[in-house]
């Protein structure tokens, strides 16, 4: 991995972020690391970004729906083409793997790790005495003679606190569990009036106070998240869709990390 310097001395982490992960995930399911000069991770960047555009898009022809009748835009046709490069890319890579291979896990596993690691950065670099406790915290546990290894990250309290807190703000996936004004079913749920989604109840004063403020220490001691949380903390979903990657996304993020700051 090389460090794009963009200019003055500052250094573009956001791609280089995305391809720790990837390389992360594509050792563990096809056994090598990803092909960087031969533009497979530019094109598994641009796909998820574009995935997670369509994905999260909210398109007129949800509310118009005769809109692709006259020949307006329509997210179906966006989605069918995405699929279809998606489709082309993991056919490669199965192709290589002889078959034996699940490859849709990268797309959920690359952005979402990455993502939160990015904004873990913009989090320490604008509380510098954050950064100097978790800096502290790492050179007193690990020292300075060796990187960090998987076996350190169980004293690493405080650092797992500014990954909670950055997932707490800025999860991955705010609108999981859609908002509902008024009672009603789908697909066979009832979902009462007022449900809120992710990023609401994770900022919601009524159960963290003062959610806006830097306090870190609230997470010490809380494990997990979901239940562990009693649902106040779910960045990874919960019950029976719960996010299946989340140890290994905790553990790309602490060693990542750590090794990083
Ligand atoms: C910070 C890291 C991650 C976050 C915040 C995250 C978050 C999530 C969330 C919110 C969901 C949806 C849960 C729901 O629908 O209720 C999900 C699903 C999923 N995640 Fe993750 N994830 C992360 C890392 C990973 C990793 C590393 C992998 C795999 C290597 C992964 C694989 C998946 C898969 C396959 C699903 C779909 C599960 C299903 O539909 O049943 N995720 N993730």
């Amino acid at each position: 991995m090389h460090p794009r310097v963009v200019r003055d001395g500052m250094t573009e982490m956001k791609s280089m972020l995305f391809e720790v992960v990837l390389n992360v995930v594509m050792m563990t399911i096809a056994g090598r690391r990803c092909d960087v000069e031969g533009g497979e991770a530019g094109r598994f960047m641009e796909l998820v970004q574009e995935l997670f555009i369509v994905m999260g898009a909210t398109h007129v022809s949800y509310y118009l729906p005769w809109w692709k009748w006259v020949g307006g835009k329509h997210l179906e046709k966006e989605m069918v083409a995405l699929n279809e490069n998606w489709h082309a890319l993991m056919q490669d890579l199965i192709e290589e793997q002889r078959r034996k291979t699940v490859v849709e896990a990268e797309g959920a596993g690359s952005n979402t790790s990455s993502v939160t690691m990015e904004w873990m950065l913009s989090l320490l670099l604008n509380n510098p005495e954050a950064l100097k406790k978790v800096q502290t915290e790492i050179d007193n546990c690990v020292g300075e003679d060796r990187l960090v290894n998987e076996s350190d990250l169980t004293n690493l309290h405080y650092l797992r606190c500014i990954i909670n807190k950055t997932m707490r703000i800025y999860p991955d996936d705010p609108l999981l569990l859609h908002e509902s004004g008024k009672d009603c079913m789908v697909g066979g749920y009832h979902i009462p009036s007022g449900t809120m989604n992710v990023w609401a109840i994770q900022n919601d004063p009524k159960n963290w106070k003062d959610p806006e403020k830097f306090k870190l220490e609230r997470f010490l001691g809380l494990k997990g998240s979901g239940n562990g949380y009693n649902y106040k903390l779910m960045p990874f979903g919960t019950r029976r869709r719960r996010c299946p990657g989340e140890n290994l996304g905790m553990l790309i993020i602490e060693l990542t990390m750590a090794t990083l700051i």
